[in-house]
């Protein structure tokens, strides 16, 4: 069983121009397309699109139209399970030039009242307390909106960890800091930062990680997240983008050079990338599967449109190589 849960859902609209953006004058658009989306969400879609069910948790009023975006998707794999709560989810807009340059556009979102984090919470426990087979997973996704905790992600790891279930946790600033914090008391099984969050969670100037990585030295990657690791992270999968992807564990650590495609749009490929690491997961493979899954996925939808997320049919057909670094 496989729950992803998005706080701060979101619909996604992508604006592509017809030629480069030009700040403060009118743009002309063309196309226009509006997707369901916020991590948690695209997670689950990729899962079942590969055949593998997942249930997308959101904090939704019946009648958002999240809700019926999610449905017209008409995916049989992807069960989604609303909270209902007063405010709308928020619209985020992605702009894309010609040259594959994306600039994302993210709204905060409504606010959560107490009442409906908690809410959520149950909503959340409820959905996995059968899922004690330890392969299920529960996947935390995304920015959190006005009103839940800064540490929402460090109590929900606390909730979730006597159900038996494997976590992983993927988000960015205040609530990656507050993970960070909650360290080794409430470690996720997996996280997926990428250079600069890997950074910002050990301490490094912005920058230094991928740097390294660019210039082929995956060292100070490998150390940063061999540091969280040994807090008690099961797994940290860093994505590096065009440097590819480096996977620490307690067994070791591994990098995988990124498949080449033409990268068309990056929004959705983290999120593509977790996908790809469960999937492998749960059909039972290795580590080095694991990270070369994650890989293709990630590769995968950076070759897509916007927010498009990829399928089976859209994986590359080199696969990344995998070395093993300590
Ligand atoms: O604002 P957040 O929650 O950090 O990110 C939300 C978001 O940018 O992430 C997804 C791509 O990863 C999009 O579907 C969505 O718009």
């Amino acid at each position: 069983m496989i729950v992803t849960l998005t706080p701060n859902p979101s619909l996604d609209r992508t604006v592509t121009l017809p030629g480069p953006l030009l700040r403060g004058a009118v743009n002309r658009l063309g196309s226009v397309t509006v997707e369901p989306g916020g991590k948690g969400v695209n997670v689950a879609r990729v899962l079942a699109s590969s055949g593998q069910e997942a249930t997308a948790l959101v904090p939704a009023a019946s009648d958002d139209p999240l809700l019926r975006a999610i449905d017209s998707l008409g995916l049989p794999g992807l069960a989604c399970r609303a909270v209902p709560v007063a405010g709308a989810a928020r619209i985020n807009t992605a702009v894309t030039e010609p040259d594959g340059t994306t600039t994302k556009l993210n709204e905060s979102g409504a606010g959560l009242s107490e009442a409906e984090v908690a809410a959520v919470e149950a909503a959340l426990s409820e959905e996995l307390r059968p899922a004690s087979d330890g392969r299920s997973w529960a996947v935390l996704s995304g920015s959190l909106p006005p009103g839940a905790p800064v540490d929402w992600y460090v109590r929900l790891v606390g909730l979730l960890r006597p159900l038996g279930v494997r976590i992983a946790v993927d988000t960015s600033d205040a609530p990656l800091a507050a993970l960070a914090a909650g360290l080794p008391d409430c470690a996720p099984d997996l996280i997926k930062p990428n250079g600069q969050e890997l950074a910002q969670l050990a301490g490094r100037g912005a920058t230094d990680l991928e740097d390294a990585a660019v210039a082929g030295d995956f060292g100070p990657v490998a150390e940063a997240a061999r540091i969280l690791v040994e807090l008690g992270i099961g797994a940290v999968l860093a994505t590096l983008g065009p440097a590819g992807g480096v996977l620490a564990t307690g067994e070791g650590a591994w990098h995988a050079t990124a498949p080449s495609v033409p990268v068309v749009s990056t929004v959705g490929a983290g999120d593509s990338s977790i996908a790809g690491f469960i999937l492998a997961d749960v059909r039972g493979g290795g580590q080095a599967e694991c990270l070369r899954t994650a890989m293709a996925y990630g590769s995968a939808a950076a070759s897509l449109p916007g927010t498009a997320l990829p399928t089976p049919r859209d994986l590359p057909a080199q696969a990344s190589e995998i070395v093993r670094l300590n």
